[in-house]
């Protein structure tokens, strides 16, 4: 049997941080204690997350035609991400992001879209065999959304979305969703109910079912994640308390986790998957970086992920 494709299209940035005592003042310059630079971006970060766990994966994303493009190509196959469909965009910069971090933990952050801003439905179409081909297709929402909604009309097998950056006009490609994945402030934003808390996120579930997706998780930080079915009673999986590191990218590492164990564990009830996908999570906030961050030579299901019905 061939084994299962996950197709992640989506964003890839380069994450310049500065770290300073204090966040600089319009005009002034101030001097840094530390700089780092590393490979963000949700879609990659996804593909990856997905790669190091041994998926079968694919990224359909756009590096603009400089340095950091070519670069990122060679982090994404070291990873094991298949690049044969990561294009690049003559004259235009791969997506950055310049981040200021202060020593209270304050940031600033400015994002340029760059390459991402030109993932279009003319890739989709260049790559319509790989994506309708798809055991899996992930998207998210740092690049165009027809772009996205186009891919999720032709894919025949599992659609995940994470609705990330939080949005609210995005109605239209619930529909097309098998599972919806979004934290609390974006399914606050997106089912415009606001969630912090097992119970508020539950009654979101059901406003975000009542939108047309047929499943819907929202991740809740050190509590875990929620999720529900159409007709189905809500279900809160529990996470293991960790000291955290570094919460970057920790959804990333869910949504990543939870494409792969969907379709290598078919078999499974959701809670467990979803425990899986929790368990990849908590272990990278417990260490520093994004993609650096997600476990290799993770083996799921070693232990009885806890749950209670909502
Ligand atoms: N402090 C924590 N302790 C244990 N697990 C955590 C913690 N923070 C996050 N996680 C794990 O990561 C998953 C996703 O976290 P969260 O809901 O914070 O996503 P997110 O807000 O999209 O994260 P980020 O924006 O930092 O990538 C959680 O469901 C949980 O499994």
């Amino acid at each position: 049997m061939n084994n299962p494709k996950i197709v992640v299209l989506g964003s890839c940035s380069i994450d310049f941080t500065t770290y300073a005592p204090r966040l600089p003042n319009p005009g002034e310059t101030l001097h840094g204690t530390k700089f780092n630079t590393s490979f963000g971006g949700k879609g990659a970060n996804q593909c990856v997350a997905a790669a190091k766990l041994g998926g079968n994966t694919f990224l359909i994303c756009r590096v603009g035609d400089d340095q950091w493009g070519q670069k990122y190509i060679e982090n994404l196959k070291t990873a094991g991400v298949n690049v044969s469909h990561v294009y690049k965009t003559q004259n235009v910069t791969t997506g950055i992001a310049q981040i200021t971090v202060a020593e209270n933990g304050e940031n600033q952050i400015v994002i340029v879209l760059g390459a991402n801003g030109h993932l279009s439905k003319a890739d989709v179409k260049a790559t319509e065999a790989l994506i309708s081909s798809a055991d899996v297709l992930i998207g998210q929402l740092e690049t165009p959304f027809e772009t996205t909604l186009e891919a999720f009309k032709i894919n025949k097998g599992l659609k995940l979305l994470n609705a990330a950056p939080g949005r609210s006009d995005i109605k239209e490609i619930l529909p097309y969703c098998s599972i919806l994945c979004v934290n609390e402030s974006e399914a606050s934003i997106l089912a415009k109910h606001n969630v912090d808390s097992v119970m508020t996120a539950a009654e979101a579930l059901k406003i975000l079912l009542n939108l047309g997706c047929e499943t819907v998780v929202i991740t809740l930080g050190e509590k875990g994640a929620v999720y529900a079915t159409k007709n189905e009673t809500p279900i809160h999986v529990f996470c293991e308390t960790v000291v955290p590191v570094d919460t970057t990218g920790a959804g990333d590492a869910f949504v990543g986790a939870l494409a792969t164990f969907l379709i290598s564990n078919k078999e499974r009830p959701l809670h467990q998957i979803i425990g899986a996908a929790c368990e990849v999570a908590t272990l990278s906030v417990t260490k520093e970086g994004t993609q650096t961050s997600y476990p290799t030579n993770y083996i799921p299901f070693r232990k009885e992920y806890h749950y209670e019905m909502l």
